[in-house]
């Protein structure tokens, strides 16, 4: 069944000159271990490992950039590119997101990709942003996310562009956006994403005050849809995508482009000026002090 002309208009809209960069490794594939067919097969880049199961058509997209899956340059094109893989392969239906870093599942926005860093270069990373966030946003497979590690500010964007989140009950995995602690202030799409999901008042404290939740408040807060043992995240999100790929593709895919594409659009309308915003913003010597002194206290925290 083919896609509503929004979904396809929404996605031709997206943008990707930036998609060919420095330090990409993409496209390999390899025989997964005991794997023998092509339903068995990995494929993926030197970030992101993907290990495809055609016979459920679920794929399992790893983030594997360490220590912390910070969402560099090279991340966040790999995920597109990835995903937009995925996409276009008609045998897969939906993919799992996950990460292959132990207790993190991804710390958001790479500082050092926007401290000390030239204008140019703030604006093809924060379009790269743009762009991952569009992408998983809008996209047409169901995404779970199964997260079992941190999930701070970008990596909470992240999973809340799923359909659904499981969340390993572990007291040190919090998530949330706690750009205000940075000295920063998170753009209105972000913002936007935040109120789909748990709702302006929720959104309007949990935003000023930079909150990340422990498991069992997330849940409370709906920030995530469940929390179970770390042990059992993995299999609970395979249980929850069976869920989803239970309602035909087309009605699911329609009503998730109903639900989300005036929020997309959004983006899509300024995304210029979105961009020339956050140049500008992170550009001030203030907000690069901020930032390196954030920086500095992540580092020093370490031993
Ligand atoms: C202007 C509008 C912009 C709005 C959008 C903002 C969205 C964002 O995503 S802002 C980024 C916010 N992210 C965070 O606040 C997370 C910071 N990191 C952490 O809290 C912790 O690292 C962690 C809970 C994720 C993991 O803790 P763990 O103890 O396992 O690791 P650490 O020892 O803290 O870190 C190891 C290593 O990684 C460096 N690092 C951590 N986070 C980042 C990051 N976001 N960008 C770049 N580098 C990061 C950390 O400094 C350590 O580096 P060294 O090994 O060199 O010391």
């Amino acid at each position: 069944m083919a896609l509503a002309s929004g979904v396809r208009f929404a996605e031709r809209a997206l943008l990707r000159p930036w998609a060919l960069l420095r330090g990409t490794t993409l496209g390999r594939t390899e025989p997964a271990a005991g794997g023998g067919g092509d339903g068995a097969r990995r494929f993926g880049s030197q970030r992101v490992l993907v290990e495809p199961d055609a016979a459920s058509g679920v794929a399992v997209m790893k983030l594997r950039n360490p220590p912390v899956n910070a969402l560099s340059l090279e991340l966040l094109t790999e995920l597109v590119i990835s995903l937009e893989k995925l996409e276009n392969d008609k045998t897969f239906r939906g993919v799992i997101l996950t990460s292959d870093c132990p207790r993190v599942f991804c710390a958001g926005l790479d500082l050092t990709e926007i401290c000390g860093r030239n204008p140019a270069h703030c604006a093809e990373y924060w379009k790269a942003m743009q762009e991952l966030w569009l992408r998983t946003y809008l996209s047409s497979l169901v995404l779970v996310a199964a997260i079992n590690g941190a999930c701070p500010a970008g990596g909470c964007i992240i999973a809340l562009s799923c359909d659904c989140r499981v969340l390993a009950d572990n007291p040190k995995y919090r998530i949330g956006l706690n750009e205000t602690l940075l000295g920063i202030i998170a753009p209105f799409w972000l913002k936007d994403t935040y109120v789909n999901t748990i709702g302006h008042r929720a959104s309007e404290q949990a935003l000023q005050l930079g909150s990340l939740f422990p498991p069992a408040e997330a849940l409370q807060v709906g920030l995530v849809d469940q929390v179970v043992p770390e042990d059992q995240v993995q299999s609970t999100a395979l249980s929850e995508m069976a869920r989803w790929l239970a309602v035909p593709d087309h009605a699911r895919q329609l009503t998730k482009n109903m639900m989300r594409k005036a929020t997309a659009d959004r983006l899509l309308r300024q995304r210029d000026a979105d961009t020339q915003n956050f140049v500008s913003f992170v550009c001030r010597d203030s907000i690069q002090k901020s930032l390196q002194a954030y920086l500095e206290k992540l580092r020093q925290r370490k031993g």
